[in-house]
């Protein structure tokens, strides 16, 4: 703008995760938008991906980059130089980023002066971010669901209504179709889940399973992290507690349902039997956008539904035989106090040794349970809701530690 001030309707941007696949979804959208009113201020990473990280700072020239691996810093350093000449730009052209660094870096980014804050990083790790951005009064695009499960009664006392806007496909999805009643009017909510690529399969039948036939989800393309975890349902687990603490609707009254087009993302049934189902092909973009603009919609997201040609969709009970992990989670939402957390580092514990090659597939929701189950009975009790920060990280290393010792691996702590 001439007179230097920003376009009207402008919102600033941090994205945590940049890299990942949210993180470039969403620069995907920035990029995208008819009414180019996104501006990306911050992005932070882990330090795995420095020349992409370099490449998304130099051409939204950002004014803060975080890296959680100090040893990166570096690296990011050369990278951006690398970029810039890439880019024919000379020294004056541009201004190097700031770069932050450490375990505590996503979080200083996450209060960095902006409008919204996506957070798209990977595992309960995003809890200080997305409390960060709160206490700093951003509006939060939550993607990391993990902040919510691991943390979800400091997540609420510290958001004020509003505060935070769902990116989850099934959460975004709950969200609209409760921009058509209040909940008061709730009946229930209904997950839907593709139910993995192991869907159909007995208990008996997930032997053998590869990462590498575990991580081809059959309806999305996503981070491995995920990616596992919609294979042993334990992603739907989360959501269901994610979906709890989001919406204040009692777990017996949240309930799953395997869909396996995932077109239909979620649906709410209200007091009187009218359900109202939001429905769009799976493309991440749709949500991320609709949280960056809520509660406006971004023109052209995303391709809507083709109803040209013929299709059906279906609708399918889950077989919670083979697999437990819905009812797990649901046991330990309801459990309350650090048992979520407890839940969700066991698991993503047990994801990291299932993709190494430590632990069979099945053994991934069959070690969360044991984990758990000592969790309630021995001296790791669940707090109630008068949760601490500290009491979550105490548990979360209490229940890394113990599913390593299950797992018979001997890995360092601060993995
Ligand atoms: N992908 C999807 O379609 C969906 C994802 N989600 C949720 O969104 C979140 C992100 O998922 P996804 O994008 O698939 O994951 P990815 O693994 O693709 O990306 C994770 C991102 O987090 C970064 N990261 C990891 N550790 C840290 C850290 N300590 N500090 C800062 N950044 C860090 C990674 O950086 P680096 O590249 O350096 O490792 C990367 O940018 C998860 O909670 C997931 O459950 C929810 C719905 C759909
Ligand atoms: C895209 C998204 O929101 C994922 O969390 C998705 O839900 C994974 O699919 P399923 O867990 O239903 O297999
Ligand atoms: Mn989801």
């Amino acid at each position: 703008m001439s007179d230097g001030q920003p376009p009207a309707g402008e919102r600033s941007l941090v994205i945590l995760g940049s890299t990942g696949s949210i993180g470039t979804q969403a620069l995907d959208v920035v990029r995208a938008d008819p009414r180019q009113r996104f501006r990306v201020v911050g992005l932070a990473a882990g330090g795995g991906r420095v020349e992409l990280l370099a490449a998304q700072a130099l051409e939204h020239r950002v004014e803060v980059v975080a890296l959680s691996r100090a040893t990166a810093a570096q690296d990011l350093q050369l990278a951006l130089y690398a970029e810039a000449q890439r880019r024919g730009w000379s020294a004056g052209d541009y201004a190097l980023p700031k770069i932050l660094t450490g375990p505590d870096a996503a979080a200083e980014v996450a209060a960095w002066p902006c409008d919204v804050v996506l957070n798209g990083m990977t595992g309960s790790v995003g809890l200080g971010p997305t409390l960060a951005a709160l206490r700093a009064g951003r509006t939060l695009a939550l993607a990391n669901k993990e902040s919510l499960v691991a943390g979800g009664p400091l997540v609420r006392a510290a958001a004020r209504p509003g505060q935070i806007v769902p990116v989850d496909s099934e959460h975004s999805a709950l969200a609209q179709c409760l921009r058509g009643g209040g909940p008061q009017e709730v009946r229930r909510l209904v997950l839907t889940a593709s139910g993995g690529p192991f869907r159909g399969r007995r208990r008996d039948e997930l032997a053998g399973i590869t990462p590498e036939q575990a991580l081809a989800h059959p309806t999305w393309d996503m981070g491995p992290v995920v990616t596992i975890n919609s294979a042993t349902l334990m992603n739907k687990g989360l959501e269901v507690i994610e979906a709890h603490e989001l919406f204040g609707v009692p777990y017996e009254r949240i309930d799953v349902v395997v869909h396996p087009q995932s077109v239909v993302h979620s649906m709410v049934e209200f007091f009187d039997g009218s359900t109202l189902a939001q429905a769009s092909p799976p493309d991440m973009r749709l949500p991320i956008a609709l949280a960056l603009g809520w509660p406006d919609r971004v023109e052209g997201a995303a391709a809507g539904c083709d109803w040209t040609a013929a299709r059906s969709w279906e609708f399918l009970p889950l077989d919670e035989e083979a697999f437990p992990a819905v009812a797990l989670a649901k046991a330990a939402g309801t459990a309350g106090g650090t048992a979520p957390a407890v839940l969700n580092a066991a698991n993503e514990e047990c994801v990291a040794a299932f993709l190494a090659g430590r632990l069979p597939f099945a053994g991934i929701v069959d070690t969360v349970a044991a984990v758990l189950s000592e969790h309630r009975q021995g001296e790791h009790e669940p707090l109630g809701n008068a949760l601490t920060e500290a009491d979550v990280v105490s548990a979360e290393s209490w229940a890394r530690a113990r599913a390593r010792e299950l797992l018979g691996a001997a890995v360092e702590d601060g993995g």
